[in-house]
């Protein structure tokens, strides 16, 4: 063929394809819905979730204003609520992003009063490759209802008390360990979240993040990360997934990676769950969800369970749990670090209060309102669920103020542009826990306040897929960061003249679940005394160890008595 005819037969199949895109009205906006850009185009590039990018989007919303609505009415103030993103699911579909004016109460007039049609999750390419059972991507179907019948029974918030002796326990090995390797406190602080994970959903410790399950745990959420991703392409043009299930995977490139994944999660959340029942059957089960779960799985009950669900749901549990919490704790060292101010105005309240012979516990919740307002600040601050974790899928075609949100579009809560809105915080960007001054309410308490406007921030997300495990996150974040600031001054790095290193307050990595970027920092005991005090405490521990650094009988007797 000539390459003249070659070209012009290219030119012609395009054009072809855009008059037919043009007609089919493909990634165009109907009239009705909310503004935005070419929806195809944002597509392409807002896949990128850095700040910079999360902060446009926030200045964008902000300053919108909307269309007349179908009956030439302006929609009103609170109209402004909904700004089409980009798609992620089927180009007709828009993810719509609640963050603009009045967004706070747009999250309850949406995803809480209509949570009956705003409690599904999108239709993702990935959930194919797998049963399905990831509670986080799971649509709300029967099986979604369990699992979360399932938290709400066996991780409420009597339930999360029972776990504190753990809480308690990590955080001792925590300050050890920073103290002795200062420098490696990263480390030590993903250590010790994934112990925490460990403990409370399966009962066993992390000793090393090396060990084969969590090596494996780690292995599974990266390359799922990486895998979506890749996938991604398929949810933006669903047309092309058909063509992918028939291709061979020399030419896809990720079936092969897709089944690896599959199996690795598979048998790892079954040999945990199998490890599980086993020491049932042995009578030396260990306070833990999972045991919960299987103890108390009853084929008659609303709640049951199969095998591979319960297993699922323990798994979901334990990788969620972990870098949430590592994330949030990161941050509040970086808010320490930058605002010595409001460190030393927190370990005031700490040595009023609970003084220099002992360290803080979850008892002294009551008696730390400044304590609380930090721990606070830090999830509204820097929250690791910058976008709300997942979008909320839309079941049935709504209507709010005079616009149409088309059934099946994903609705993010966005918590960084919610949380960072003016109105709620004045200089949002500054850290400042006196914002929560009289606030007394736990998280989930602030959580469900019929007054979105007053609760505390939207770092769990909202509505029935509100966060279950945010009384045991509760516990962790207030136990660590009480004893954090009574060990440890906490200071930013200096050059050899003194001058202090630089470190951007706002940096943070790319992702749904995002981190501040790692920066350096030094930790110094308050005083000898504390620790002398803190190496004995973890010297005492030792005696509820066994050789392997797992908790003996004697501490299950203690802490757990004879459940
Ligand atoms: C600082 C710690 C944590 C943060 C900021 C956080 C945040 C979130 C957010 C924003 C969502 C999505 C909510 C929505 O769709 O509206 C979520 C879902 C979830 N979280 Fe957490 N989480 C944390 C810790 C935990 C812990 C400790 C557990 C378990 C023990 C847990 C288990 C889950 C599960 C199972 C879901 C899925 C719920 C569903 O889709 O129905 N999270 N979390």
């Amino acid at each position: 063929m000539g390459f003249m005819r070659a070209v012009g037969l290219a030119v012609g199949a395009l054009l072809l394809a855009i008059a037919v895109a043009y007609f089919r009205g493909y990634g165009m906006r109907p009239k009705d819905y909310p503004p935005g850009s070419c929806m195809m185009l944002k597509k392409m590039y807002d896949v990128m979730l850095t700040l910079e990018w999360i902060e446009r989007t926030a200045h964008i919303a902000h300053h919108w204003q909307p269309p007349p609505d179908a009956n030439d009415r302006p929609p009103s103030e609170t109209a402004r609520v909904v700004q089409e993103m980009y798609d992620f699911n089927d180009v007709s579909k828009p993810l719509l992003d609640l963050a603009a004016d009045s967004s706070d109460q747009i999250v309850r007039e949406l995803i809480d009063k209509r949570s009956g049609i705003y409690s599904g999750r999108m239709d993702v390419f990935i959930r194919e490759f797998g049963e399905d059972l990831n509670i986080l991507m799971k649509d709300n179907d029967e099986v979604w209802r369990r699992q979360r019948k399932m938290y709400h029974l066996r991780l409420n918030v009597n339930v999360a008390n029972r776990y504190i002796p753990y809480q308690e326990f990590e955080t001792t090995q925590l300050l050890h360990d920073i103290l002795n390797f200062p420098e490696n406190y990263q480390f030590h602080t993903k250590r010790f979240t994934t112990s925490i994970a460990s403990t409370i959903i399966y009962g066993w410790r992390t000793t090393s993040v090396d060990l084969p399950h969590v090596k494996k745990m780690s292995e599974w959420i990266e390359g799922y990360a990486v895998a979506a991703g890749r996938l991604q392409l398929m949810d933006w043009w669903p047309e092309l997934r058909t063509i992918f299930r028939h291709a061979p995977s020399w030419i896809t490139g990720i079936s092969k990676e897709m089944e690896r994944l599959r199996n690795l999660e598979d048998e790892l959340w079954m040999s945990l769950l199998n490890e599980t029942k086993a020491s049932i059957e042995h009578g030396s089960q260990k306070a833990s969800f999972c045991t919960d779960m299987v103890l108390h799985n009853d084929v008659k009950a609303d709640s049951y369970l199969s095998d591979k669900q319960m297993a699922a749901n323990a798994g979901h549990a334990f990788a969620g749990t972990t870098d949430t919490t590592l994330n949030t704790t990161l941050a509040f060292i970086k808010a320490m670090m930058l605002y010595p101010r409001i460190q030393a105005k927190a370990q005031e309240e700490i040595d009023r209060v609970v003084g220099p012979e002992r360290m803080p516990s979850w008892e002294d919740w009551d008696n730390l309102p400044y304590i609380r307002a930090v721990m606070k600040e830090t999830l509204r601050w820097m929250p690791t669920t910058i976008l709300g974790g997942m979008p909320h899928r839309l079941s049935k075609t709504d209507n709010y103020e005079g616009y149409t949100i088309p059934s099946n579009a994903g609705v993010m809560i966005n918590v960084w542009a919610i949380n960072n809105d003016e109105r709620r915080a004045i200089n949002p960007r500054e850290f400042d826990p006196s914002r929560y001054e009289g606030d007394d309410l736990a998280t989930g308490e602030s959580a469900a306040l019929g007054d979105a406007t007053k609760r505390d921030h939207f770092t769990f997300g909202a509505g029935r897929r509100i966060c279950p495990g945010l009384h045991v996150a509760e516990r962790s974040m207030f136990i660590t960061m009480a004893r954090l600031l009574w060990s440890f001054n906490i200071t930013r790095p200096t050059d050899s003249e003194g001058n202090f290193l630089p470190v951007d307050r706002d940096a943070i990595t790319p992702g749904f679940i995002v981190s501040p970027v790692p920066f350096k920092c030094n930790f110094a005991p308050r005083d000898t005394k504390r620790a002398m005090m803190i190496q004995q405490s973890w010297q005492d521990c030792q005696h509820f160890l066994d050789k392997e650094g797992n908790y003996t009988e004697e501490f299950f007797a203690k802490s757990f008595g004879s459940e």
